[in-house]
């Protein structure tokens, strides 16, 4: 049973030997078979470039609350915009967090931006660190193909970037004595909706994440009665891999998705203040028309397809819905 999280060195799947490249995309399959998640280093975002996000972030949701609430998200297509404090719901939990949220899509609607006036610069530095996770996304799914001994660009041709979502999340700094222990303040447990997520922490953790080999169950709630949690310390080094559900679906559970959720650090329960948490999910999602349905190389006669299929958009779509009690 693991009870720690696994680190893989993307270096040989960059640079390496044909031989270190198919090493690598072993370990990648072997993450994803037993924990469901894994920290990757060396994965060519520059750790400069991540740092300046985060201060772009800190710059963003500093901007008066009156000015952020302008941002508010369209109901066209994909929301994107800023969700404020309490207004997400995770299993019926009120998640203490705001977000912004954008994509790359033609919705992208400029109302949805601060202006350039508010915070120069801001629209066109977050578009960029989007490519750059689109990039790795794309290099990861190539390694999920080859796992599954699929053509390489077999994920590619479902995900061109069309419905991925960038996600700036800001958890504000509570009183700890309002704080039971063991109680989850910041974000329940669940799983992502989509293929996989990227996931940047800066210096304040308390995200942990299910080990899925210590579970026979799926859903969010059975497995955070039964499984064992992981924690995921902050690592500027480093970003956080995990399995979304459309790609449990389209393997057959081979790979599960990740459950995970965040705490307040336990440092910090008996020191009177909870401090403030940024944090940055990439989530990439499957092209609206996709059909996700288990994929024949993940079922035979012994392991019965466990799903039929699913429209990709019509799926996502009614996620979110659910997740935002505020309807615009
Ligand atoms: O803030 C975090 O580390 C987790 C965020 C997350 O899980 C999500 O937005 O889906
Ligand atoms: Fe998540």
């Amino acid at each position: 049973m693991h009870s720690t999280l696994p680190i893989i060195d993307f270096s040989p799947v960059l640079h390496g030997s044909l031989e270190d490249r198919e090493r690598t995309i072993s370990e990648i399959d072997k993450a994803l078979r037993t924990v469901g998640a894994f920290h990757l280093r060396n994965h060519d975002i520059e750790r400069a470039k991540i740092d300046k996000w985060f201060e772009w972030s800190r710059r963003f949701f500093d901007l008066p609350l009156s000015e952020k609430e302008q941002l508010f998200p369209t109901l066209r297509s994909f929301e994107q915009g800023y969700f404020g404090i309490e207004k997400e719901k995770v299993h019926g939990q009120t998640a203490l967090k705001e977000n912004f949220d954008f994509g790359d899509s033609k919705d992208n609607i400029a109302s949805c931006w601060p202006r350039e006036d508010q915070l120069p610069g801001f629209r066109d530095f977050a578009m960029d660190f989007h490519q750059d996770c689109s990039r790795l996304i794309g290099k990861l799914l190539e390694c999920l193909s080859v796992a599954l001994k699929l053509e390489p660009d077999f994920f590619s041709h479902y995900h061109t970037g069309s419905m991925f979502m960038s996600s700036l999340l800001h958890y504000p700094a509570v009183s700890s004595t309002s704080v039971q222990p063991g109680q989850v303040v910041r974000n329940p447990a669940h799983s992502d909706f989509g293929t996989l997520t990227l996931l940047f922490q800066q210096k304040v953790g308390g995200l942990e994440v299910a080990d899925m080999g210590s579970t026979e169950k799926l859903s969010s709630a059975a497995v955070e009665k039964s499984a064992t949690f992981i924690p995921v310390e902050p690592n500027p080094e480093m970003v956080l891999v995990n399995v979304g559900y459309l790609l449990m679906r389209w393997t057959n559970a081979r790979w599960k998705n990740s459950v995970h959720r965040v705490s307040a650090p336990s440092d910090s329960i008996n020191s009177g203040s909870i401090p403030e948490r940024y944090s940055f999910a990439f989530f990439s999602y499957p092209d609206a028309q996709t059909i996700v349905e288990p994929l024949p190389a993940c079922h035979n006669t012994e392991i019965p397809k466990i799903w039929g299929p699913i429209n990709a958009g019509e799926y996502l779509l009614s996620k979110r819905d659910k997740l935002y009690s505020r309807i615009c």
